[in-house]
């Protein structure tokens, strides 16, 4: 007998073209269209990194097919078959179309996780509160994931992507002490440091711990891509920070965007293009990690965590 487990794969959601960008800018701003101005930045900064398909699409397609193959894989756990469904933020298939989808084939039991390891509730608690609301319409009980910031496994792979850069700095004649190592992440409002949100908590604590694992010793947490509302951000921001590295006589510089597990727009655009120009300009020289994307240890670190939360379920034989 196998029970059915649906499993929710949420991420950010990108747009599907070109001229698609109005209406998922729109979306992101909850139904308030972009000006003209605005509009054009955002599809400028598209146009530097698209070649074809939007980065983010393919590679939150093969995460997810990834992670439908490594919870296949086990034979041990048989008895229950998991079955995975996309579910985006800003774009097509929504969360909601995601969770639809699972009851339409039947699934009454799901697990929820978003690609993303760290929760805030301006971030993964906005994805779990659209799929739970969605979940109890369509009679489907689901659990979540809500972060999985210090999982061994992540940890190890970070670490691992860390060193690898290091060791280039290292053969261009770098010193270990001339290197900084900066942990980034989207930034969010600054507001949600008074509602006690463990966003920043969580991002510490990953940084920490990649760098015991690679051994570096000289690094900060700096934040990134922070939106362009009146409102004040959480900060310093990484164009920044590269600054005041400069004034220090900082020479070589590793970025680890840890907040990401895609190569998408913070990534390509925000960090290999802003970021590397503020880099040159500064006469620095700037690396940053591999993003995990479908890296087989990223989907373990995802599968693990998916049975654990599975295995916590009430679940009913089918
Ligand atoms: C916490 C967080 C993550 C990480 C966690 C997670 O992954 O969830 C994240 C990821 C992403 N953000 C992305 C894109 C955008 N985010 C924007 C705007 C905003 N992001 C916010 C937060 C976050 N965003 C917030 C509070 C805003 C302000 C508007 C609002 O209050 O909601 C805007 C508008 C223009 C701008 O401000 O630049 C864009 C285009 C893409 C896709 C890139 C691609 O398509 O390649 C990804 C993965
Ligand atoms: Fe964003």
């Amino acid at each position: 007998m196998t029970t059915k487990i649906g499993v929710l794969v949420m991420s950010y959601g990108t747009p599907e073209s070109l001229e698609d960008v109005e209406a998922y800018y729109t979306h992101i701003r909850r139904g308030n269209a972009p000006s003209a101005e605005q509009l054009k930045e955002l599809k400028d900064r598209y146009e530097a990194i698209v070649g074809g398909v939007f980065p983010l699409r393919e590679n939150t397609d093969r995460q997810v097919a990834s992670l439908q193959s490594a919870l296949s894989g086990d034979e041990l756990d048989k008895e229950i078959e998991y079955v995975c469904y996309q579910g985006l933020k800003h774009a097509r298939p929504f969360i909601e179309d995601g969770v639809e989808a699972m009851a339409k084939d039947g699934i009454t039991e799901a697990v929820g996780i978003v690609l993303a390891p760290h929760y805030s509730t301006m971030s993964v608690g906005t994805y779990i509160k659209r799929a739970k609301e969605k979940a109890e319409t369509c009679g489907v009980n689901i659990n979540f994931v809500e972060s999985y910031h210090l999982h061994p496994q992540l940890i190890e792979v970070l670490g691992r992507r860390v060193s690898a850069k290091l060791e280039l700095f290292a053969e261009a004649g770098a010193g270990k002490d001339d290197i900084r190592v900066l942990f980034s992440a989207h930034s969010l409002p600054e507001r949600i440091l008074s509602i006690g949100d463990p966003y920043r908590e969580q991002l510490l604590e990953t940084s920490q711990a990649v760098a015991d694992k690679a051994g570096v010793t000289s690094w900060q947490f700096t934040w990134q891509s922070a939106g362009r509302t009146a409102e004040p951000w959480l900060g310093p921001d990484v164009l920044d920070t590269l600054r005041e590295l400069s004034k220090e006589q900082v020479e070589y510089v590793l970025v680890a965007p840890v907040g990401f597990v895609s190569d998408h727009l913070e990534v390509l655009y925000d960090l290999d293009i802003e970021a590397q120009a503020v880099a040159a300009e500064l006469d620095m020289r700037l690396m940053r990690i591999e993003s995990l994307n479908s890296d087989p240890a990223y989907m373990a670190v995802l599968s693990d965590v998916v049975r654990t939360q599975a295995a916590q379920m009430k679940v009913t034989e089918s």
